[in-house]
Parts: C-alpha cells; sequence; structure tokens
C-alpha cells in the first residue's frame, strides 16, 4: 500500500525542466521503475542514496522533492482555470468583464514578464515587470512552475505563489499561453481547467490588435503564433468563441460555477 501522507514533486520538477523520466534515469542513474512509481506517489519505501541522487541531479532540496502533508493539507484544494488563445482573442477583457461583473471570488495571480509595460499598465498589472536578468535570476532559483519566452519576451508563473493559493483552496484564473498551459495541466492535473479562447472568425484578430493600439510589427509578431496556438487548441477542456464580450463573459461564468460545484 502506498503512504498516503507523504507526497513527492517529481511530476512537476520534471515539468519546470521539460524533462522526461529517462532524462532523470540519464542524469541520476536510478532505476526507471523507482523514478515512474515516485512521480506516480506510488512507492513505498526508498533509499536514501536514491534520494540523495535525485536532489543533486535536479539540484533541489530534498523538501523540493518530497513533503510530508497531513489530511486537508494537500495542494489539491483550489482550482486554476487557465485561459489561452491567440492574441488579440479578448483574455484579458473576458477576465476583467468576469471580475467586474460576476462574484465568483476569483484569485488572479500576475506572473513576471519581461515585455514593455503598455499605457494603462503597472507593476502587478497585469504582470511584475522586471529585466530579463532578473527574470534568469529567478528561474536559476527555480522560482517559476513554468516560463516561457513569447513574442520574443520570457513571461513565467511563481511557484510558491500558486502552491499557497492552491493550498489556501482558492478559484485562481489567469491567462497563460498554450505551452505554459498544457505545463500546468501536468503538474497539478485534474486542478486545472484549459480554457481556449478565440473569435469564430480568425481574421478578425489583426483589427482587434489595431484597436488595442499595438504597433504593425507587434501585430505580425503576434499573427505568426497563431497557427501554433490553433493546432494546440483540442488539447483544451473548453472553447470559447468571443465574438461578444457578454456572451463568452457569461459562459466563462458558467463553466467556472459548474466546475467548481463539480470539484468542491
Ligand atoms: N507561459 C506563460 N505564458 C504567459 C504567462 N503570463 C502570460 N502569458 C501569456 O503570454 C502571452 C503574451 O501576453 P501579453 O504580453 O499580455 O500580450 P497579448 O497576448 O498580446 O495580450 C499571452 O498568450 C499570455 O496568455 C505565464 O506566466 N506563462
Ligand atoms: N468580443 C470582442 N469583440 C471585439 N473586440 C474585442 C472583443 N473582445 C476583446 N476585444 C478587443 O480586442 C482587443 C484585444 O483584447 P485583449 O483582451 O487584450 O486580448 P488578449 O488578452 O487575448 O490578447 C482589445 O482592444 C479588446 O477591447
Amino acid at each position: 500500500m502506498p503512504v498516503s501522507h507523504i507526497r513527492f514533486h517529481l511530476d512537476r520538477l520534471l515539468a519546470e525542466r521539460s524533462w522526461r523520466i529517462p532524462d532523470l534515469v540519464k542524469r541520476s542513474g536510478v532505476n526507471k521503475n523507482t523514478l515512474y512509481a515516485m512521480k506516480k506517489n506510488a512507492i513505498t519505501r526508498v533509499d536514501l542514496r536514491v534520494l540523495e541522487r535525485i536532489c543533486d541531479a535536479l539540484s533541489c532540496k530534498l523538501s523540493d522533492l518530497m513533503s510530508y502533508e497531513p489530511e486537508g493539507e494537500t495542494h489539491t484544494k483550489g482550482l486554476l482555470f487557465i485561459l489561452s488563445g491567440p492574441s488579440g482573442a479578448g483574455k484579458n477583457t473576458l477576465i476583467n468583464a468576469l471580475r467586474d461583473r460576476y462574484d465568483l471570488g476569483l484569485t488572479f495571480i500576475p506572473s513576471f514578464s519581461t515585455r514593455p509595460m503598455r499605457p494603462g499598465e503597472s507593476n502587478g498589472n497585469p504582470y511584475y515587470f522586471v529585466s530579463r536578468e532578473e527574470f534568469m535570476r529567478m528561474a536559476e532559483r527555480g522560482e517559476f512552475l513554468e516560463y516561457e519566452t513569447i513574442h520574443g519576451n520570457l513571461y513565467g508563473t511563481h511557484l510558491l505563489s500558486y502552491e499557497r493559493a492552491l493550498n489556501e483552496g482558492r478559484i485562481i484564473i489567469k491567462d497563460i499561453d498554450v505551452n505554459g498551459a498544457l505545463n500546468m495541466k501536468r503538474v497539478f492535473g485534474d486542478r486545472v481547467i484549459l480554457i481556449y479562447v478565440r473569435p469564430t472568425c480568425l481574421d478578425d484578430l489583426e483589427g482587434r490588435l489595431h484597436h488595442r493600439g499595438d504597433k504593425e510589427e507587434d501585430i505580425r509578431i503576434r499573427m505568426q503564433r497563431l497557427k501554433y496556438e490553433e493546432s494546440l487548441s483540442d488539447q483544451f477542456d473548453f472553447l470559447i468563441f468571443n465574438d461578444d464580450v457578454a456572451t463568452a463573459t457569461a459562459e466563462l461564468a458558467h463553466i467556472i460555477r459548474t466546475c467548481t460545484r463539480k470539484h468542491a
């Protein structure tokens, strides 16, 4: 019988590094069956030398790899709704409309980003704006759950903020790019609900970005990613067509209410 209060976080540690079990086998020399069992939290006993080799290979502390979680204290209490989709789909518009018009008690956790601040934005809204050097220092210290380069800028989700919020049972909403969204699903499993947002007609996107005031060059860069984003859309749990903000916001609120009730 696997133990019930000791949890291994190998799944997350691998996802953060974009590694798979064979990568860790190569780097640590630990038997693959042991690692698979640990990843699934299905392991019953483990040699201290094995733990040491895994921590060495991952450059992490033992407390990053495993924890003792008494009843009711696992981070599987909260839920994370992730909106992804092409630039201009209206992800931020929907999040703002939801927070303004619906009382769902949602938590928004700003990511860290190196992109320049736009007019009307401030530090922490919608990002903590940092230099590339500061971002990379944080990444090296393992402070991000995942990070990606998108349209030439770095974006990262802050590990401790998410763990704390999920532990507290919060319902989180955040827009994250398609790669980051799928990585978060790998880390937190069914506590993550993936929602893909797009207009019915993809030709509308450019006009929206012009309307937002984006520069011609920025629009071109954003449109280059469209095909890639669309190619991953079928891996998402829900699809929302944002043609009308009020209708799409109502749909989003309905998804959040239904999933929250189901996971309560
Ligand atoms: N992987 C990842 N993507 C993020 C994160 N935060 C925001 N993003 C995504 O980064 C992309 C660029 O966002 P933004 O600079 O606001 O530009 P926009 O897409 O043109 O509105 C969007 O797809 C966001 O959803 C994060 O922490 N991690
Ligand atoms: N349903 C919609 N119809 C028309 N314009 C929209 C709609 N939703 C959002 N917009 C506009 O499109 C632009 C991009 O929206 P934004 O929320 O910034 O997109 P994203 O966060 O997905 O990049 C903004 O100017 C916004 O006002």
